[in-house]
């Protein structure tokens, strides 16, 4: 079954709060979430194996552990995974970049693909899907469909708000896959969108509406 990590961090709550409220713009939306992915990128890596490597210091032999060069993929779902990026980059620079474009269609909430572009080397790498909202989970669902159809074979999700009805059906339809999240909130409302909440990440982001 899916390991389920709230990260109900000091520093990762108090940012999460700063973008909920509706009066945060763009500029410093967009900080925070990447401030917070940076937070949870600690958190996500914390399972990274390691070797034991003998370091010489100016005074004697350590006996020290280093990451042992696993390699990485972060994937986010577009658009709004885009801002979880630069954030997770800051403490994996090496890590490879894939994209899946997904939107949620208004009326059904079903999740439509029109975009897939991978590392090639996909099913060695450990993959990290980002996306800040878990609402029905039908995209993140989709998105890891898409990742293990491709070959992609160790998977995180790792999103900052999600619903209880989405943590539930990622689960249930991906229990190989561990997810983080910021907080768990109370509910999707009729038209599907997570309450409080945070609005639609998407359009907060980048400014549309
Ligand atoms: O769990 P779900 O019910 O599928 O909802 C979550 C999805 O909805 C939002 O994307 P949206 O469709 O608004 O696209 P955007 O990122 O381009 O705004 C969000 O970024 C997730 O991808
Ligand atoms: O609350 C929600 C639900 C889906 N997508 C968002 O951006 N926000
Ligand atoms: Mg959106």
């Amino acid at each position: 079954m899916s390991r389920i990590i709230e990260i109900n961090h000091p520093l990762v709550l108090h940012k999460l709060a700063i973008i909920r409220d509706k009066n945060t713009g763009s500029k410093e939306f967009r900080e925070v979430v990447e401030e917070i992915s940076t937070l949870m990128a600690y958190e996500v890596t914390r399972d990274l194996p390691m070797e034991e490597v003998d370091i010489e210091t100016p005074v004697a032999t350590a006996h020290c552990k280093m990451i042992t060069g696993k390699k990485l993929a972060i994937v986010p779902i577009l658009r709004a995974g885009i801002g979880m990026v630069d954030g997770m980059l800051k403490l994996v620079p090496a890590a490879k970049v894939g994209h899946i474009g997904l939107y949620r269609d208004e009326s059904t909430l079903q999740p439509v693909e029109y975009f897939c572009k991978l590392p090639k080397d996909i099913e060695e790498r450990e993959v990290i899907v980002v996306d800040p909202m878990l609402a029905t989970g039908g995209s993140a669902i989709d998105a890891i469909h898409m990742l293990k159809k491709r070959g992609a074979k160790s998977i995180k999700f790792v999103g900052l708000v999600a619903a209880p009805e989405g943590i539930k059906a990622l689960s249930e339809k991906h229990p190989d896959v561990d997810i983080f999240i910021a907080s768990i909130d109370e509910k999707l409302n009729e038209h599907g969108y997570i309450v409080p909440g945070l609005g639609d990440a998407g359009d907060r982001l980048f400014g549309t509406k």
